[in-house]
């Protein structure tokens, strides 16, 4: 028997059964695409017998090249009819396909109660309607619904359903956990017997109801499963399918079974963050190989180890899943977090000397505070360039001032700033949506003569955070802001008990942290200076 698997996709079928992910007929296209390059062998693409936007998605796909067999999913025939007039197989038929799926009952409960028919009936509806994809010249998939459950209730009867598609001609048996409840030894032992039952191939379909989707399938493959059912980070009906981004590297870094080429094992990571941009999911920062956290290293000793070797506490070099080691400084941080992070940044650093000992403990102190910099990469920056002398003061704030009123049910916002600039100090003032767009407004309309591509900077995502919550409105909180310029994104943090005052401190490590990469332009002519409010000191 070939150890090969065949990765069988499913995120554009079972996975937007998932509750809050919905993706249009582009999105799967796209996402098809991407799936091609990762290098799955069966793209499923949906039900054509279920919505016209899969109707859709099948006539625009044919039209692509993919390497990937494309693959559409119905169920076998009704009950008391004949395939050769079912609405669902016909459109699977017509929508061209070279391969497709077709789900069945095995569970004799099922059997009765959801399709309230004979179990002869039953086996009748499977030997009709993977004898029709047959004769239709379509590779027939049989995803044999509950099948674990249904076997350990009844096995010769969940035994016969598998016998009866392969008599019919399926090419591949797979046997599907679909309510999630089986645990691994039980799916080791019952494939086993399958495998000594059937000659054809079989494969597996979890789901994660008792987070052993991944287990289960690793089970299965161990006891001879060749193709796995899973979709991406592992969206899928309730708590979701077995997830692939951890299936095909546990397959083949750890268990030696080929599946992708490594070249594209190295872009999991990007199709797994790609995948969730488009689905528009937030993806878990410690999802297991792909997620942002899956390498990143925060506790002291941790990073101490692994600025030695890197096996000390990765288990992969995240590279093999394109991946990437992330160093987080924080209060659990030793003296090699910060010498990691000032290495990066070309800061000439040392161990047990004194700078080092200093910066530790202004960032445990400040941590202490409330401020987190593990979440505020330009912040971090900023204090370590700063304890280097490294930072000139771009501009310094004289006083800034906030009216903000309600007249006739209508909010309004202004902000005045009065800021420093090489001993050229400007006033200005500029209205916002709120307050922190109102400041944001008018410290840039005060710098953007000294330092035009300010403009191009723009707040990207805003959070506030109360930090102490027991003491309510008197609480202290966080401000964490990311801000861009279209081509990098950056992070910053500001702590206060006022939240005005917590903003405006990160908004100027934001915009200090954009100079730093911008240059300088001379300062305009005393003419336009007056006309625009400037004065000398
Ligand atoms: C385990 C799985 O994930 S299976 C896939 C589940 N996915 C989906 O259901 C999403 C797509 N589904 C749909 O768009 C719709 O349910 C359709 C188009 C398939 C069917 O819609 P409707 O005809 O309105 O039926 P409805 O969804 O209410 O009920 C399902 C019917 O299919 C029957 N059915 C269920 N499984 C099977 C099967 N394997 N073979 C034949 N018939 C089946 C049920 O008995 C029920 O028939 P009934 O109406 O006579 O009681
Ligand atoms: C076929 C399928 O999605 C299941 O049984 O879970």
């Amino acid at each position: 028997m070939t150890n090969a698997i065949s990765i069988f996709d499913t995120t554009l079928r079972d996975g937007t059964q998932g509750e809050g992910i919905s993706l249009s007929a582009d999105d799967k296209l796209k996402i098809a695409q991407k799936l091609d390059q990762l290098g799955v062998h069966y793209i499923e693409g949906g039900n054509p017998g279920s919505n016209s936007k899969d109707i859709e998605f099948f006539e625009r796909v044919r039209t692509m090249k993919f390497n990937a067999k494309i693959t559409a999913f119905g169920s076998t025939r009704r009950k008391n009819s004949i395939a050769e007039h079912d609405s669902s197989l016909l459109r699977i038929v017509e929508s061209g396909v070279p391969a497709a799926t077709l789900v069945g009952k095995s569970w004799d409960f099922h059997v009765h109660t959801a399709l309230q028919t004979t179990l002869e009936e039953n086996l009748a509806m499977i030997y009709d309607s993977f004898a029709f994809l047959k004769r239709n010249g379509v590779e027939a998939i049989f995803d044999s619904e509950h099948f674990f459950d249904g076997y350990k209730h009844n096995p010769e009867y969940a035994l016969s359903v598998l016998r009866k598609a392969q008599d019919a001609g399926a090419d591949w048996i797979v046997l599907c956990d679909t309510n999630g409840g089986t645990l691994p030894s039980e799916i080791h032992e019952i494939v086993t017997r399958v495998r000594s039952e059937l000659s054809a191939p079989i494969g597996i379909h979890t789901h994660n109801d008792c987070e052993l989707a991944v287990a289960n399938t690793l089970a299965a493959v161990g006891a001879g499963a060749r193709q796995v059912q899973g979709t991406i980070n592992g969206y899928g009906e309730r708590c979701g399918n077995a997830n692939l981004c951890s299936i095909i590297p546990n397959l083949q870094i750890k268990m030696n079974y080929p599946c992708i080429s490594d070249e594209q094992l190295q872009s999991l990571t990007t199709t797994a963050r790609y995948v969730s941009e488009i689905a528009n999911v937030h993806m878990p920062v410690g999802q297991p190989y792909v997620g942002n956290a899956a390498f990143a290293h925060k506790g002291g000793i941790h990073v101490s180890a692994i600025m030695k070797d890197s096996k000390t506490y990765e288990h992969i070099s995240p590279g093999l899943v394109g991946n990437k080691q992330r160093i987080l400084v924080s209060e659990l941080a030793g003296q090699s977090n910060i010498i990691s992070k000032a290495q990066e940044l070309g800061l000439d650093i040392n161990a047990n000397n004194e700078k080092t000992k200093l910066i530790m403990e202004r960032i445990k102190d400040l941590e202490h505070q409330g401020y987190q910099f593990e979440g505020a990469d330009a912040s971090l920056e900023l204090l370590l360039r700063d304890a280097f002398g490294q930072m000139e003061e771009m501009f310094k704030l004289e006083s800034f001032k906030m009216l903000v009123e309600k007249t006739n049910g209508i909010m309004n916002t202004e902000a005045i700033v009065k800021i420093t600039v090489d001993e050229q100090t400007v006033y200005t003032a500029a209205e916002g949506n709120g307050p922190v767009n109102a400041l944001d407004n008018a410290l840039r309309k005060a710098l953007v003569q000294f330092y035009p591509s300010i403009n191009n900077i723009h707040l990207a995502d805003y959070k506030v955070r109360v930090i102490d919550e027991k003491d309510a409105t008197a609480a202290k909180v966080r401000v964490l802001m990311e801000s861009t310029d279209f081509n990098n994104t950056w992070n910053t943090v500001g702590v206060s008990s006022n939240v005005i005052e917590a903003s405006w401190e990160a908004l100027v490590d934001s915009i200090r942290y954009a100079l730093l990469t911008m240059s300088r332009v001379e300062h305009v002519q005393d003419e336009p200076r007056a006309q625009l409010g400037l004065v000398n000191h």
